[in-house]
């Protein structure tokens, strides 16, 4: 028996280590943790008494990083634990036969639209467009109010007027005297004054703004309500989506997207509006085109939507700046090439038309980000020796599961490998993922590139992503297994054999720019601080495996720059490549990235697969290099 006071340090009761998949953190925002200590003793006369006390332990946020974290919920300074003892101190030092205590976890929910950003996603643009239904409705309501209101004073109106009309006087002194001195008149007069008044005043002092306005406002509070950001990032997603497909912007603010024929055109004031920001970020180039395409329309357009004189002003204006800026940028450097940001002539000299197809003609292709362009676009890259090497085959990887059905494989690259399985998924699967990922999809981040900063949103790749447990539903369970059977590699999380999966959805302009899906090759020792201990003990990612959800209407390709191949996203297909190669340095030439989606929207789904449980499933080359 033993005084609890003296003899248990209640530190050391409270080291406690709590497990938390922080899978949850997409689901839950904070994490509450409260001890319930029951303090069994016996007093005086040998009764057994319990003293239950609970307390608030601790708090946080759950953080979306690494997999599993621990929390150690005693320290010896912990202001909690000092709380703790203090308390029991309170309740004397009785004999105590025991201690026990209880976590309780109480987590709270995540606001799903916390992290809302609405420039890309396709399912947040739903919601959005949504929001406007309801700024619709409340605006028809008002109109149609609005137009009853003007219908009473018209009215009015127009019975005053077909009186006086009907008096052919020739001032208004005669009309008066023709109104009063005539009974009907007179009777209409009254009729108007004390009757149709009423209805008028009625009309007038009832007012249907305040409704209209609070119905408003209450939208306007909405989380998903577009910001500036918002609007400034589908600007900018038309803008890239215009660099990466040279599309021709004529045919482009008509409604035509490479080919495709659409009902979405711009008017010259929106032409306008795009050429105002590209001139405000320098790009004089493109606010020239924007401008020269705003004038065309508004001629079109016979000024509706702004006035043809307008453009003119500011177009000229913007093509002064530009041969400008061009003059001193050539001042300063006779021999420099100015950036994609201005022509290489002045316009004064060449028009931009003319300009515009001869960049287009003359490009470098030896640049990686002309290369990616170039895949993004469809053109074709390899050369058709390298074409016949590739072939496509049925194959039951050696596997009886796959005996009565072998999967369509294709090779789609040699160096890299890089291969294509088809029908790896069915539509009710592929239904099941999206309809699992879509509450939890958020802004992608990317790891930062200062050490220790963790991640940040990036305008690298914009897209929403969810991370998946194996555990999150069977058919989780069962695609790991598949990918297992399909690849030989061993491909579960749970066993630390893997990532969990992500899937990820990209909205219109929504792209990922080139780079490499393994995490340490070439990285210096700061930047190795960036990942968790878990990472660097499940070494690097070995391979990718990537599912495509859906057919892309138009863009979206996965393009290998390096290796010259674009893949087309097909629904239910997968890609599948090795980052490392056998000697586990990083493969350089994996270097890839995810076109802008041009129309429609674009859903993977990725598993990672980590290089330390694949020890027994790729062995080495002889060749070391290799
Ligand atoms: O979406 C794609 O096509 C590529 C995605 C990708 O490379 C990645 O998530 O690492
Ligand atoms: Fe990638």
């Amino acid at each position: 028996m033993s005084s609890y006071c003296d003899q248990r340090p209640v530190q050391s009761i409270l080291h406690v280590s709590i497990y938390v998949r922080t899978s949850l953190g997409h689901v839950f925002k904070n994490i509450f943790i409260f001890i319930v200590i029951t303090v069994k003793k016996l007093n005086a006369d040998r009764q057994d008494k319990r003293t239950r006390e609970i307390f608030l332990l601790t708090h946080f946020p759950i953080q979306e990083r690494g997999r599993i974290f621990t929390i150690i919920l005693s320290s010896t300074n912990s202001t909690d634990s000092t709380l703790f003892c203090q308390r029991k101190k309170t309740m004397g030092c009785l004999q105590v036969h025991h201690v026990y205590f209880s976590v309780f976890i109480i987590l709270l929910a995540r606001n799903p639209h916390v992290n809302g950003d609405v420039s890309t996603a396709s399912t947040d643009l739903s919601n959005v467009f949504r929001l406007e239904q309801q700024i619709v409705d409340v605006l028809g309501e008002l109109a149609a109010k609005t137009e009853a209101k003007l219908v009473v004073i018209r009215k009015y109106l127009k019975d005053y007027e077909q009186s006086v009309v009907e008096e052919k006087a020739a001032n208004k002194g005669e009309i008066m005297e023709h109104l009063t001195g005539n009974p009907i008149q007179a009777y209409r007069l009254m009729k108007r004054l004390y009757f149709d008044w009423q209805t008028v005043e009625k009309e007038i002092k009832f007012d249907n703004w305040q409704d209209a306005v609070s119905k408003l406002e209450l939208v306007r509070k909405n989380e998903i309500f577009p910001k500036e950001a918002d609007f400034f990032g589908a600007t900018s997603a038309i803008v890239r989506l215009q660099d990466t497909y040279e599309l021709n912007m004529t045919e482009l603010v008509r409604g035509n997207v490479r080919g495709m024929k659409t009902h979405a055109q711009l008017t010259a004031l929106d032409c306008l509006f795009m050429g105002k920001l590209a001139f405000n970020d320098g790009a004089y180039a493109r606010a020239v085109e924007w401008f020269e395409e705003s004038y065309i329309l508004a001629g079109s357009e016979n000024n509706e939507t702004i006035s043809q004189d307008h453009v003119a002003e500011i177009l000229q204006y913007a093509i002064g700046m530009h041969d400008m800026n061009l003059k001193q940028v050539k001042q300063k450097s006779p021999t420099s090439i100015p950036d994609s940001r201005s022509f290489r002539l002045p316009l004064k000299e060449k028009p931009a038309v003319a300009q515009r197809s001869e960049i287009i003609r003359s490009r470098d292709y030896s640049e990686d980000d002309t290369k990616f362009n170039a895949l993004c676009r469809g053109e074709k890259l390899l050369s058709e020796e390298s074409v016949a090497k590739l072939k496509c085959w049925y194959d039951s990887r050696r596997q009886p599961y796959f005996f009565l059905m072998p999967i369509k494989v294709e090779q789609n690259s040699i160096e890299p490998a890089i291969y294509i399985f088809y029908e790896m998924l069915s539509d009710a699967e592929i239904e099941t993922i999206k309809e699992l990922a879509a509450p939890q999809l958020k802004r992608a981040e990317v790891v930062r590139n200062k050490p220790g900063a963790g991640t940040e949103i990036s305008n690298v790749r914009t897209s929403k992503s969810a991370w998946f447990e194996d555990d999150v539903h069977p058919l989780m369970d069962r695609l790991s297994r598949r990918i297992s059977l399909v690849t030989g590699l061993k491909a579960y999380c749970s066993r630390d054999e893997a990532e969990m999966f992500q899937v990820a959805h990209y909205g219109i302009g929504g792209h990922y720019s080139p780079h490499h899906d393994y995490l340490f090759h070439k990285k210096t020792d700061k930047e190795l601080e960036n990942f968790s201990d878990w990472d660097r003990e499940m070494g690097d990612r070995i391979a990718t495996f990537m599912f495509y959800l859906n057919d892309v209407e138009r863009g979206g390709s996965t393009v290998f720059p390096l290796a010259g191949v674009a893949v087309t996203p097909v629904k239910g297909a997968a890609a599948f490549w090795y980052n490392l190669k056998r000697n586990g340095h990083g493969d350089t030439n994996t270097l890839h990235g995810a076109c802008p989606v041009l129309l429609g929207h674009k859903w993977v789904v990725n598993k990672w697969i980590r290089e330390k449980a694949q020890t027994f499933n790729r062995g080495c080359l002889l060749d070391p290099s290799e």
